[in-house]
């Protein structure tokens, strides 16, 4: 059977592994420099240009371009071990790249501050749920505000007027991000005890709560029932629609990826081999063949 005849529709790859993690030191580049295209620039939300990434002999990432339009919906795919994890990694300053830089809006950078990413607009959630299981989902939500902080330690123990009013208008604009998100009625239970799909919800509520202009999510669909996932790609779109967060995200079920997304993007052993809307990721042979791990044959039957 040709291997165009297969749908990428109906398939799933394997369980996620864990990326571990290589902090870097940042090394912001100023607005402009390193050769940053400029010709519509202002339209993109986020620019990769020429990202490449190594650990030791290992290749996560072989000179990866992408750009992400404002308000989209981006996917990341590709089989497992194909550099996805790590390409979010890099544009959130965990990991530095060998080469190339990242563009947030304007600026540029050889190395993300991933200490300043929620004030450059980023939020992410992660592969693992990295909820604090034992505070309540409002506290949860409320954390997600941290960077917003400008009272003194002390105020905030003494509960000093400024420290007050942080704390009411985080707890107010959590509170609405719960309500948004259906999670009003969980607000005081205790994170860990709340069902994993839902669990899953409020890491999303509380990268929401930042305002942020893009939104990474790791796997967001990861370990759900078919319900669940339903519900969380409506959620998705349903922020992206509200707020016009541009919205990256990794995510293994296709079947959802391509309903959900915009554009999708494919990696393959660390290189992009492909880049398009759902219906041409589809149609794409190199994917197909990315997926199914098949050689193409061409009409006579030879490999091509
Ligand atoms: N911290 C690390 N140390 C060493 N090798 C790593 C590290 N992180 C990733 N790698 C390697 O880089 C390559 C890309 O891994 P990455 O986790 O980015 O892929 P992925 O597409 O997210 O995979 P999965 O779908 O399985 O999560 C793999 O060969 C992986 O083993």
């Amino acid at each position: 059977m040709p291997a165009a005849t297969y749908s990428l529709d109906v398939l799933e790859t394997g369980a996620p592994q864990g990326a571990g993690a290589r902090i870097a030191r940042p090394l912001p580049l100023p607005s402009g420099k390193a050769g940053v295209p400029q010709q519509s620039e202002e339209t993109l939300a986020l620019a990769l240009h020429g990202i490449s990434l190594s650990f030791g002999g290992v290749t996560a990432l072989v000179d990866v371009d992408l750009s992400i339009a404002a308000g989209e919906i981006r996917a990341i795919i590709g089989p497992n071990g194909a550099g996805k994890s790590s390409l979010i990694n890099v544009i959130s300053g965990v990991y530095r790249s060998d080469r190339g830089h990242v563009s947030i809006g304007p600026d540029a950078y050889r190395h993300v501050p991933t200490e300043r990413l929620a004030s450059l607009g980023v939020a992410r959630t992660f592969q693992n749920l990295a909820l604090f299981k034992g505070l309540s989902v409002i506290d949860n939500v409320i954390a997600g505000r941290a960077h917003t902080v400008r009272s003194s330690f002390a105020g905030q123990i003494l509960g000093l007027g400024r420290a007050r009013r942080e704390e009411a208008d985080a707890r107010e604009r959590a509170g609405r991000v719960l309500e948004f998100l259906h999670l009003d009625h969980v607000g005081h239970r205790l994170a860990g005890t709340l069902p994993y799909g839902l669990q899953k919800r409020v890491e999303l509520a509380r990268a929401l709560v930042a305002e942020p202009k893009i939104l990474l999510l790791d796997e967001p669909m990861a370990g759900m029932t078919a319900g669940e996932k339903a519900d969380m790609a409506e959620f998705i779109r349903a922020v992206r629609d509200r707020y016009q967060t541009t919205v990256i995200l990794i995510e293994h079920d296709i079947g959802v990826v391509m309903q959900l997304s915009d554009r999708i993007a494919v990696l393959d052993y660390g290189r992009k081999i492909a880049d398009g809307t759902p219906d041409e990721i589809r149609a794409d042979q190199r994917v197909i063949e990315a997926y199914l791990g098949v050689a193409a044959e061409n009409e006579d039957g030879e490999g091509i």
